[in-house]
């Protein structure tokens, strides 16, 4: 059976040398194994290129040019995503911004009605009593009224004043029977004072101004009738500071006296619970209203409102590349040859002109709702003031992602910050009083410049600026607007008037051009020193090593020496060694011995901290040693957790080994994996696909990154596609394919740029037979004049594939060599099977018990024997198979003499001796083997 399955295949020469080679040892002695490390290999047009010149080649290309050539890519990529999704991208650029205006128009229509309202139809409004001097005009000790002369009738007026008055202010007013010194202020404030005479209070009036509101003189001439006169004293001075002079609090006095002397005149208690009051009500003229000079509520709200259309834009930024990273396709990207530097610059580009639009859309949309902060100012400080904040958040964007593993809390981080902004841009900067707070002189400074890092900030600043000027504020007292003179130009670099603490509005815009700069670096510096998806991060120092800007000081690699290197950099127990692994870890050390790749104690930790050890470390790759020839596939098996797919992680590049190193066509995985980037293709575990791409912009997209020419990427694209047989949904996107098919085209673009090295961890998850068989097809053509690098939980697919095969258990590798040879050696052998009359059964034993007396009898049953032959039985083999045709009776001569009436020949399977190997790696059998794998 698992003989049968490779004719269903197509497959090449050295397949059947492998076949015919299946009982000697261990090792690659595949004749047809290239004599060179770097041999010729071969492209589907048999062109040959050796890795070497593959490398060449690929260093030969400008990095200019390579670089620009993938920020096109990129942008392609992103402009056709952009496209895609059309209608959230028009949301973002022009919907959101127009519908945020529009809110904001009719708010200012509403207000500007309201305020239009009270202008024509001025409110009518009772006239209050007469407040207390303390709290209303001063908080210093003060005198309310002093009166003269004291008599008991004036009193008694007073007196009922006071009861009313108490009746409208709820406070009450009482008589204070001190004689005023009139070189002196009181130490408490009075009520109703008694004094000598109208120059009393003439000169304490004047020797002691605003310390006494109101004073009353009485002047009464005896009737009948009583003829009342008086006279009020005011203080135009404090009252003129709460715009009264002659209004309210005159009026309110005046009235109280009156209503007193009728009381007191009619007889009238003062504590009556009818006094004789005067309701009066005041209202103001209708007036024409003014013309509108500005926009009070975009002053005060529209930070708020411009700052929220940038969030959307913001967030969704979050969203967009921490998803993308959270599936590893970032990480895929890098692999596949992507400049990270190019990644980030592609997605500043893309959203740039998102930001550059939709700016656009608010300093239009603003102009053609009128509003003056956009009619009364220069146009281009608008656009640029917009321009610049929704760069800076963009980079502030980028700058949050690096820290964010999952697309949900990118997201809940965008709400946050959003909430923050909105506080900032609606309490602070809502108004002039508060939003300068930041730059008076006796706020701590330290704050502020921290503050200056954030750009919602500057935004908030500069808005504040422009509105100051050219949108008017409202006089909240009279309740006009006082029109701004306009911003222009000049205005960014003057300071405001009335506040010289302030800086100039430009200062904003620097900083928000800083605000770019700075959280650019940040980006760039920690997407580095952060562990990747891998575990994967550099060194925090990393800008300070010359390695890291393409220097390097030794420039003949010796293998020798390197082999020396990782020979002793560990203390390595081989003893458990199995005997195939121990020749291997010898020809790893063997610089003589010729290999396109050679592992040499690898050692792969996963920290669980990441500056102590603990026992909590988990080692998934154990001191590796390996080596494999060009045009061969070499298949992992291993259980789950076995060490495989870390394995393939290391030697491609995307995790970083703990110790030892591998060589790859002659590059060190550890110094050269840039040179390694640009000769390898990846599939790895988990599809490296984009839901919202096709297959055919996928390939396209990967061809870009791989620079392959763009007259060439058509043809490629029909080829691959049609050779795992996914041409019929090149056009749709890769969200609605199946599973299969989502392998199927993760393993062709692992082959794009005809890499040398091609790792492949599980491609066929999830196939069906068929496809299976083209994609094995599709590998078995691909390997020649490359390394293939196979894991797999399909001993099918390892026992067709693999011309070497490793099985690993625990992070250690148990066994290694051609399917053949771990068949017999853990397999246990053939399985042979005959049938015969039943009168002849006991004859056929005889003679099998003579002929291979190593064959152990496993079944009899009515003349069908089930014999099983270890494989020190193996040199009786093909004597036995010669005479069991002979004395078969299908065969054509003699049929009616012959013993034999069927029989079967069939050797171990791939797999059982998978299971010896794994059943042997755990100490508690099977049953061990869930526990291990904790
Ligand atoms: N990023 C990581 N952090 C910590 N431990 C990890 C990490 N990745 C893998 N491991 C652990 O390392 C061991 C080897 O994992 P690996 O994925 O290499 O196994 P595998 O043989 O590929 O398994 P499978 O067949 O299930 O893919 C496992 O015990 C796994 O839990």
């Amino acid at each position: 059976m698992a003989d049968n399955k490779l004719n269903k295949l197509t497959k090449s020469d050295n397949k059947s040398t492998k076949e015919t080679n299946n009982l000697s040892p261990n090792i690659d002695n595949d004749a047809a194994a290239s004599s060179t490390s770097l041999a010729t290999s071969v492209t589907s047009d048999n062109n040959f290129l050796t890795a070497e010149e593959v490398v060449k080649k690929a260093k030969n290309v400008s990095a200019f040019h390579l670089f620009f050539k993938q920020l096109w890519i990129m942008i392609k990529r992103n402009a056709i995503l952009q496209k895609r999704y059309y209608k959230s991208t028009i949301a973002q650029i022009i919907i959101c911004p127009i519908l945020f205006l529009l809110l904001l128009f009719i708010l200012q229509k509403s207000d500007n009605q309201q305020r239009l309202k009270s202008i024509l139809h001025p409110s009518s409004y009772p006239l209050n009593g007469v407040q207390h001097c303390q709290g209303f005009y001063t908080d210093s000790p003060c005198i309310n009224l002093m009166f003269t002369p004291d008599t008991v009738e004036n009193r008694a007026i007073l007196s009922i004043f006071a009861t009313n008055n108490e009746r409208r202010t709820g406070k009450p007013l009482a008589f204070s029977d001190v004689t005023l010194d009139i070189s002196k202020i009181p130490d408490e404030t009075l009520g109703m004072v008694p004094v000598a005479n109208p120059d009393f209070i003439y000169d304490y009036t004047l020797q002691h101004p605003n310390v006494t509101t109101f004073g009353i003189e009485f002047n009464s001439l005896a009737g009948p009738p009583i003829n009342y006169r008086y006279q009020i004293w005011f203080n135009s001075t404090l009252m003129a500071n709460d715009s009264d002079v002659f209004s309210e609090q005159v009026l309110a006095f005046q009235r109280g006296i009156d209503e007193a002397i009728i009381s007191f005149a009619s007889g009238e208690p003062a504590t009556s619970q009818t006094p004789v009051t005067f309701n009066i009500n005041l209202k103001d003229w209708p007036k024409v209203p003014p013309k509108q000079t500005g926009d009070p509520i975009v002053s005060q709200f529209g930070t708020m409102f411009f700052f929220c259309a940038n969030m959307i834009i913001f967030i969704s930024i979050l969203n967009t590349i921490v998803t993308e990273k959270e599936a590893k396709l970032k990480d895929s990207l890098i692999m596949m040859g992507l400049k990270i530097e190019v990644y980030w610059l592609s997605y500043f580009i893309s959203n740039a002109w998102l930001i550059a639009i939709c700016s656009l859309t608010t300093c239009l949309g603003g102009l053609a709702f009128g509003f003056f902060f956009f009619t009364n100012t220069n146009f281009a400080v608008v656009y640029i003031t917009f321009l610049l904040f929704g760069l800076a958040m963009i980079t502030f964007g980028f700058f949050i992602t690096t820290f964010c593993r999952h697309s949900r809390i990118a997201v809940l981080v965008g709400i946050f910050l959003f909430i923050i902004g909105l506080i900032f841009e609606s309490f602070v900067f809502s108004n002039t009083f508060i939003g300068y707070i930041w730059w008076d002189p006796k706020t701590n400074s330290a704050g502020r410049h921290i503050l200056m890092f954030i750009p919602f900030f500057n935004f908030g600043k500069i808005f504040l600026d422009i509105s100051n000027l050219a949108s008017g504020n409202l006089d909240e007292l009279t309740q006009t607007l006082i029109p701004g003179p306009g911003f222009k130009w000049n205005d960014l670099y003057k300071r405001i008037d009335d506040k010289p603490e302030v800086p100039a509005p430009i200062q904003s815009l620097y900083f928000l051009l800083m605000n770019i700069v700075f959280y650019s670096i940040l980006t760039w510096y920690f997407d580095k020193v952060i562990p990747n998806e891998y575990g994967n991060r550099r060194n925090p120092l990393f800008f300070l090593t010359p390695s890291y800007y393409g220097i390097k000081f030794k420039k003949n690699f010796n293998l020798q020496g390197w082999l020396n290197r990782h020979k002793n950099s560990n203390e390595i127990d081989y003893n458990d060694d199995d005997e195939d692994v121990a020749n291997e870890r010898t020809l790893a050390f063997n610089h003589e011995h010729d290999a396109a790749l050679r592992i040499c104690n690898l050692k792969k930790v996963y920290r669980q901290s990441l500056f102590i050890k603990s026992k909590l470390d988990k080692v998934a790759v154990k001191d590796l040693c390996l080596t494999l020839k060009e045009s061969k596939c070499l298949a992992l098996l291993g259980q789950n957790g076995a060490g495989k797919s870390t394995t393939i992680n290391i030697i491609s590049g995307a995790a970083r080994a703990t110790s030892g190193d591998a060589l790859l066509y002659g590059c060190s995985i550890k110094n050269d994996i840039s040179q390694i980037r640009t000769i390898m293709g990846v599939c790895p575990q988990h599809d490296i696909l984009f839901n919202d791409l096709t297959a055919k912009e996928h390939i396209e997209l990967y061809a870009g990154i791989k620079n392959i020419p763009t007259e060439e990427i058509k043809k490629l694209v029909d080829e691959r596609l049609a050779s795992v047989r996914l041409t019929k949904v090149a056009d749709k996107p890769a969200g609605g394919y199946s599973g299969g098919m989502k392998r199927r085209l993760s393993m062709i673009i692992a082959t794009i740029g005809d890499p040398k090295i091609l790792f492949l961890d599980e491609p066929t998850t999830g196939m069906d037979p068929v496809n299976r068989r083209y994609v094995w097809s599709f590998i078995e053509n691909f390997k020649r004049g490359r390394v293939i690098i196979l894991t797999t939980h399909s001993m099918e697919e390892a026992d067709v594939l693999g011309d070497r095969i490793c099985v690993m258990a625990h992070g250690k590798l148990r066994a290694i060599g051609n399917s053949i040879r771990l068949k017999n050696k853990f397999g246990g052998g053939y399985r042979i099977s005959l049938v015969t009359r039943t009168e002849d059964s006991a004859k056929l034993k005889q003679f099998m018990e003579n002929r291979i007396p190593e064959a152990t009898l496993e079944d009899d049953s009515a003349g069908s024997l089930l014999y099983e032959l270890p494989t020190s039985a193996l040199p009786n083999l093909p004597a036995l198979i010669k005479w069991l045709e002979e004395n078969d009776e299908r065969s054509i001569i003699e049929p009616d003499k012959k013993l034999i009436k069927a029989w079967g020949i069939s050797q171990k399977t791939l797999e059982e001796a998978f299971l010896r190997l794994i059943r042997d790696a755990n100490p508690g059998g099977y049953s061990g083997y869930e526990e291990n794998l904790k």
